[in-house]
């Protein structure tokens, strides 16, 4: 029996968001979440999929001969598989980033691998599902993200890059706006009256595209 992971779709776009926002991405969406996210946008992932070998994704991302490719679900880190999957990606030569909650260890992602680790808020109502563990194991590779839904939720996250220091641990720490819930330009006019060592990010393919999936 070969190595199989449960996957919802695999498309090249612009990567919407992160360090490499902008830039023409592979992204591998593993179906199934174990959290609910009150502003997920990416609800149509957490059943269904396809069941696929390994080889037949690695097959397919090297189809479009990207330069980076970006695992995201769902949440890729809940099944076992993702970890290999991550290992062969470097190995074939991609810039490779993985999308998690922070509520699953990280600690057996390659640490070729960039790991955009979002600590979920109060507003997202799944913040006890935040595995703090993960902080310690950042580096300057990683990058640590806030999707924020309120003012209540700007301040909870200002306090967390306090307390652990964030800016020191990770190359980069992103405050994005939850797409519904908080005006971009609020987002932008805190962060600079509070000169924060953080980076506004914009889910751009949402601009580009509207909320399609496979965009
Ligand atoms: C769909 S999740 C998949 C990966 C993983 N489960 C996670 O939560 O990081 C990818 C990213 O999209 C963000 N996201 C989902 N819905 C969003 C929304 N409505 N506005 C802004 N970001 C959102 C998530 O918080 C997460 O950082
Ligand atoms: N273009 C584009 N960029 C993205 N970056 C992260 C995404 C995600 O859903 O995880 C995403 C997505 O769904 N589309
Ligand atoms: S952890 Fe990610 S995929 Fe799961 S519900 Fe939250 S945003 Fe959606
Ligand atoms: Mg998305």
């Amino acid at each position: 029996m070969q190595d199989t992971l449960r996957i919802t779709e695999v498309f090249y776009s612009l990567q919407g968001e992160t360090r490499t926002a902008g830039l023409p991405t592979v992204f591998v969406r593993l179906t199934g979440c174990p959290l609910r996210c009150q502003y997920c946008d990416s609800a149509y992932a957490f059943s269904g999929g396809t069941v696929r070998t390994l080889d037949s994704i690695l097959e397919q991302v090297a189809d479009f001969r990207p330069r980076y490719v970006c695992v995201t679900g769902g949440e890729p880190l809940a099944q076992p598989n993702a970890i290999p999957l991550l290992k062969q990606l470097c190995d074939a030569g991609y810039e490779v980033s993985i999308e998690t909650s922070g509520a699953l260890d990280i600690s057996a992602v390659d640490t070729r691998v960039s790991r955009v680790l979002d600590l979920k808020t109060p507003g997202s109502k799944e913040s006890h599902r935040n595995l703090y563990e993960n902080i310690g194991l950042l580096t300057a590779n990683d990058q640590v993200k806030f999707v924020i839904c309120s003012r209540e939720d700007y301040d909870w996250a200002v306090s967390k890059l306090i307390e652990y220091g964030l800016e020191r641990r990770a190359g980069e720490v992103l405050f994005s706006p939850s797409h519904h819930d908080l005006k971009a330009s609020d987002l932008a006019d805190w962060i600079v009256a509070d000169n924060l060592p953080v980076r506004l990010q914009m889910q751009l393919h949402k601009y580009l595209w509207n909320d399609e999936p496979g965009r």
